[in-house]
């Protein structure tokens, strides 16, 4: 599977409204504490918007949901597996891509004939408290040496200015929450995001 290289993960389908037009193609919906109603409303919308600009949605955690509501990828955490139901998932063509930390959860998400790895944080996040210390550069290469054709998504305190280190580790694809949610104009960053990406790549 080819990865877009920019890869956003965020809460908000305002913010996934905004940066469709500009060509955002591959976000992940992480939504956290919402009522059922109010969580299938925004999955649904987010949905029809992804597929009217032929973007692909990625839904974290919810992998039920997306058995239900029609939604082709998941994003699955180590403890998520312990509950997924990989046979329903697979038998669905659902595509499931999974969080590691360290050798142990990438041994055990390799197992599961992943669509994508991901590993992190690989700088300090502030988004959400982590008992894993930064893994830095070094690591993500390592990653890339042991999964080899499998896309690999760096996530973790990521920025336009670490970008080039990123990618030149081995990452296929760089998640980002808090440098594109925070930007005073994320239409701005993300067009930051893509330039920088393209004189790295090219
Ligand atoms: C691309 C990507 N990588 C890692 C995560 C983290 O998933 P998880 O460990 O399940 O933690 P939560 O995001 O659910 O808090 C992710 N969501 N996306
Ligand atoms: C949601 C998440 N998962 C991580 C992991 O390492 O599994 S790091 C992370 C936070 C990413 O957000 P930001 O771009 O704001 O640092
Ligand atoms: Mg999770």
């Amino acid at each position: 599977m080819i990865m877009e290289k920019f890869y956003l993960v965020t809460e908000s389908v305002s913010l996934i409204k905004k940066l469709l037009p500009v060509g955002v193609k591959l976000i992940q919906l992480r939504i956290k504490n919402m009522s059922q109603p109010d969580l299938r409303q925004n999955i649904m919308e987010a949905k029809i918007c992804c597929e009217r600009y032929g973007a692909r949605l990625i839904l974290n955690d919810y992998w039920e949901l997306a058995l239900e509501l029609g939604i082709n990828f998941v994003h699955l955490g180590q403890e998520d597996l312990l509950k997924a139901d990989f046979n329903r998932i697979r038998n669905a063509g659902i595509q499931y891509g999974i969080s590691t930390h360290d050798r142990s959860e990438l041994e055990i998400a390799l197992k599961l004939y992943p669509d994508y790895i991901a590993l992190g944080p690989i700088y300090p996040t502030v988004l959400k408290k982590m008992k894993w210390h930064p893994q830095g550069l070094s690591k993500l290469n390592r990653w890339k040496q042991r999964i080899r054709n499998i896309p690999l998504v760096a996530i973790g305190g990521l920025t336009v200015e670490r970008i080039p280190y990123v990618l030149k580790a081995g990452a296929d694809s760089l998640a980002v929450v808090t440098d594109i949610k925070t930007a005073s104009d994320p239409i701005n960053r993300y067009n930051a995001w893509q330039r920088q990406i393209k004189k790295v790549i090219n």
